[in-house]
């Protein structure tokens, strides 16, 4: 579903993000991306999303070689994949209905849908009930997963996410991987930044290990733990 193939990403300051890395991700996996700040994560998922282009390598997601994707393209390459932010970028402006309506709205689709896939999404996080209230009247957590509605609410066949419980106590942190394994259970492939190692250890899922814009391991966790955890352990955020 993600195919890396020595993918590098030099930015126009000459700085090189990200240097030769190749990966796949199969559909319906769920996988971690980690690493210390600056090693290349938000990168990395930039280029998924062709918010960025690689300067050599390709990246091909679902299929499609994105150096090869025109940009008249990129709209409906965006929409197979929804997107979870640390700080979940809702408008305070208006309600959560209207913050989860957004991409469907933009997406143009008929009112009549809009109303049940909004309700259908803000049900999987369990805030049915909260719709019609501003974001800001909502805790971190809850503001999280409406962020999270969001990203769902045109059932995208791809779900990335930032950081996703950068801000978030251990409890919630470990709620919204709740709601994530659920996505991932019904068959989304998940791509999930984080640099919370105890996070991800618990999770015991597929991590790849960012260093300085390379690919240092690709392992799940226990394997991480028995040979010493290269390029973990000491490594200070
Ligand atoms: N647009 C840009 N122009 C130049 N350099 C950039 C740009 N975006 C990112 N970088 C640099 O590339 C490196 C990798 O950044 P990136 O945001 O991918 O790292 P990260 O692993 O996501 O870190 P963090 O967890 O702090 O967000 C950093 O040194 C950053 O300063």
């Amino acid at each position: 579903m993600i195919h890396f193939d020595r993918v590098a990403k030099r930015y126009s300051n000459g700085f090189e993000a990200l240097k030769s890395v190749s990966f796949d991700i199969a559909a319906g996996e769920m996988v971690f991306l980690t690493g210390h700040s600056g090693a290349g994560k938000s990168t990395l998922l930039k280029l998924i999303m062709a918010m960025e282009q690689p300067s050599r390598g390709q990246v091909l997601v679902n299929g499609s070689n994105l150096n090869r994707l025109a940009d008249r393209h990129i709209p409906l390459h965006r929409r197979q994949i929804g997107v979870v932010f640390q700080n979940h970028q809702l408008l305070f402006d208006r309600s959560v209905f209207d913050n989860v309506a957004l991409p469907l709205v933009i997406a143009g689709f008929p009112p009549s849908d809009v109303g049940r896939r909004v309700r259908a999404a803000l049900d999987k996080v369990g805030l049915l009930h909260k719709e019609a209230r501003n974001p800001l009247e909502l805790s971190g957590g809850e503001q999280q997963r409406v962020g999270i509605a969001r990203a769902v609410v045109n059932k995208p066949k791809i779900l990335l996410a930032d950081e996703p419980t950068g801000n978030l106590d251990p409890e919630l942190s470990a709620e919204i991987m709740e709601l994530f394994r659920q996505f991932n259970e019904v068959g989304v492939t998940l791509l999930i930044a984080s640099h919370d190692i105890e996070l991800l250890r618990r999770q015991q899922k597929r991590v790849l290990a960012l260093r300085e814009g390379e690919l240092l391991s690709d392992q799940v966790p226990t394997a991480l733990h028995s040979d010493g955890a290269k390029g973990h352990r000491g490594h200070h955020e």
